[in-house]
């Protein structure tokens, strides 16, 4: 099965009875839905750039970040209108006949475009998800035969939804810079002026046995910042705290916005990037949509010069393109910064 073309995987789901095997975790990988709620902090986004008034939000900003690793963002210029309608692009997008969605298929060895895992060996266990994977930015990198027609809206929706998710992620980073007192410029310099963003649009359909597989593994993000639209009622993403699993709270009009690897290499191990995983469930499917900031592969990413001293020594070397490591080390479980780690 190794190197298949993974739209194959994806027609097994849904139609089954039973789970196939190739999505059974062995019993020490499996997850439990009923755990505890993550106490996310809730960030008044617009607050954070509204010096001289801000210094709190700052704070409680920080606080979150190095407490969780993500926080939920309020009032961040998109109405409930307009996320709902984010939402229901994507609903009827994955709702299409299967034909259909399989015309935006990712090709051999591409990333963008729909499907499900890349299967690289026979012991890979596969995830209970399709997606669609598409670039957003920059304009040009996009690759519009991947972009649905239909629902008709989708194309528009999604350019207006990633307008503003450009937005909020500078206005994100340059938050985290001022949070750590440094010039607000520190991570987006950095990060450089080709920075990427990149939309994975999630699917879980419900489970015969939701208790054997998971929706997505545990990993941690490679982006720098990732910022999550959860489905407004289905529950299943899970943060690990220490070696608890945690339930990530939803909370329909805000954005989930999680710390990426490249964020933890800049802030020098500040700001770490959480692991989490997706559970799947018995009745209800699931949708999600993760846009990823990704600085510009060209940039080498390493700590930021000021927030080394002797009392926080050089934690990480400087990487490229780390996002290069992502998928491999995805399905092995392991996680691409450990190759950053001094
Ligand atoms: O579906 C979710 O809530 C999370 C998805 C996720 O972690 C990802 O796409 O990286
Ligand atoms: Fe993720």
């Amino acid at each position: 099965m190794a190197g298949t073309n993974p739209s194959g995987s994806v027609q097994e789901m849904g139609s089954k009875a039973e789970v196939p095997e190739g999505y059974i975790h062995k019993e020490r990988d499996r997850g439990a839905p009923d755990a505890p709620l993550m106490q996310a902090s809730v960030i008044d986004i617009a607050l954070l750039s509204a010096s001289p008034n801000s210094g709190p939000e700052l704070e409680k900003l920080r606080h979150g970040l190095q407490t969780w690793g993500c926080i939920l963002g309020i009032n961040h210029g998109m109405s409930p209108e307009f996320l709902e309608d984010v939402r229901h692009v994507i609903k009827q997008f994955f709702a299409r006949p299967m034909e259909e969605k399989l015309k935006y298929s990712m090709e051999e060895a591409e990333i963008e475009g729909y499907g499900n895992d890349k299967v690289l060996s026979d012991t890979q266990i596969l995830d209970w998800n399709h997606r669609l994977f598409l670039t957003l930015y920059p304009e040009e990198s996009r690759r519009v035969k991947h972009w649905p027609s239909n629902p008709h809206r989708f194309r528009e929706v999604i350019d207006e939804y990633s307008a503003n998710m450009r937005v909020v992620c500078e206005e994100i980073l340059k938050a985290m810079g001022r949070s750590l007192d440094l010039d607000e410029n520190s991570f987006v310099e950095q990060f450089g002026e080709r920075f990427e963003l990149a939309a994975r649009f999630n699917f879980y359909p419900p489970c015969p046995n939701p208790d054997l597989v998971l929706g997505a593994k545990p990993h941690a993000d490679v982006s720098a910042i990732t910022v999550l639209l959860q489905d407004e009622q289905v529950e299943g993403l899970q943060f690990l705290k220490g070696d608890e699993w945690f339930n990530a709270p939803i909370l329909p009009d805000a954005l989930l916005v999680l710390v990426g690897d490249q964020v933890e290499i800049a802030s020098n191990g500040i700001f770490k990037s959480p692991v989490h995983r997706v559970l799947t469930n018995l009745k209800s499917e699931r949708t999600s949509l993760a846009v990823f900031y990704v600085p510009d592969p060209k940039k080498e990413i390493g700590p930021l010069e000021t927030l080394i001293d002797e009392t926080q020594p050089r934690s990480y070397k400087p990487v490229k393109n780390l996002v290069d490591l992502y998928f491999e080390y995805y399905q092995r479980g392991r996680r691409p910064i450990e190759t950053a780690k001094i």
